[in-house]
């Protein structure tokens, strides 16, 4: 079962106030009064999706993503819109380059006030890889190098910046880069290898 386009804009605000949920339980305070309520609304809410989970309405991937590439993955933890959990990033391409810009909250800390460095690297893996789709060469990450120069700043706008550096048959080489302003805060290197072509030839 597919969805409908007001089904697909409703699971899209229910994860948005996920996503908002999850941030917020980050940096939680109350009563105890208040911190029950919580926890008895939280549970009725997690019986009532219980009971519909096993009725997936979104695809896998999503070859009609116009432009945006956080529709090509919709469930995808680090680029669907989807995920809650995924950062609130924009991801576009320009040319043979694929960009992401957007800020990191709480739920993705590592040091304090910074993100940590395992959500860069997810997020370097998935924008590599859209530059190699950008470039028409889809592929599985072989291999990811991350140097981490700076902290990352949460709650900061950040950009990732990734393009094909070298190509030899199935092997693919993707550099990013990601800065805060001018300021250089990390750069990757992936190995990518092209999907295997089937026996017909695709
Ligand atoms: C697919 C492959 C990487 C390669 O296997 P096959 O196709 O069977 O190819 P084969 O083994 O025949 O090798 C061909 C050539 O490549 C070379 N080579 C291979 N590996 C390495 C290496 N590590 N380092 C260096 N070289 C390596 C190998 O020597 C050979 O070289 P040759 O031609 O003789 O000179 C396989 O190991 C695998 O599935 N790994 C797990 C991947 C995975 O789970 N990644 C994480 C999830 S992806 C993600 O999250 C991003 C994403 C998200 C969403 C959507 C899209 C992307």
């Amino acid at each position: 079962m597919s969805a409908s386009e007001e089904q697909r804009q409703q699971l899209r605000r229910i994860s948005t106030q996920l996503s908002e949920i999850l941030d917020s339980s980050q940096t939680l305070g109350g009563s105890d009064k208040e911190l029950a309520e919580i926890e008895t609304a939280l549970s009725k809410l997690n019986s009532k999706m219980t009971a519909l989970r096993d009725r997936k309405l979104l695809e896998f991937y999503n070859p009609d993503f116009a432009g945006d590439f956080r529709n090509i993955l919709p469930c995808s933890p680090i680029s669907g819109y989807f995920n809650p959990i995924a950062p609130d990033l924009r991801i576009w391409q320009e040319q043979d380059r694929v960009y992401a810009e957007g800020r990191f909250g709480k739920i993705h800390e590592g040091p304090p006030d910074c993100v940590h460095g395992g959500i860069i690297s997810a997020v370097y893996d998935q924008v590599l890889a859209f530059a190699a789709l950008a470039n028409e060469l889809p592929s599985l990450t072989a291999s990811l190098t991350v140097k981490y120069r700076k902290p990352t700043p949460l709650l900061t706008p950040i950009r990732f910046t990734t393009w094909l550096e070298k190509r030899k048959d199935r092997h693919i080489i993707i550099h990013g880069e990601c800065h805060s302003g001018d300021m250089l805060l990390s750069s990757a290197e992936g190995l990518f290898i092209m999907y295997k072509k089937n026996s017909t030839g695709n």
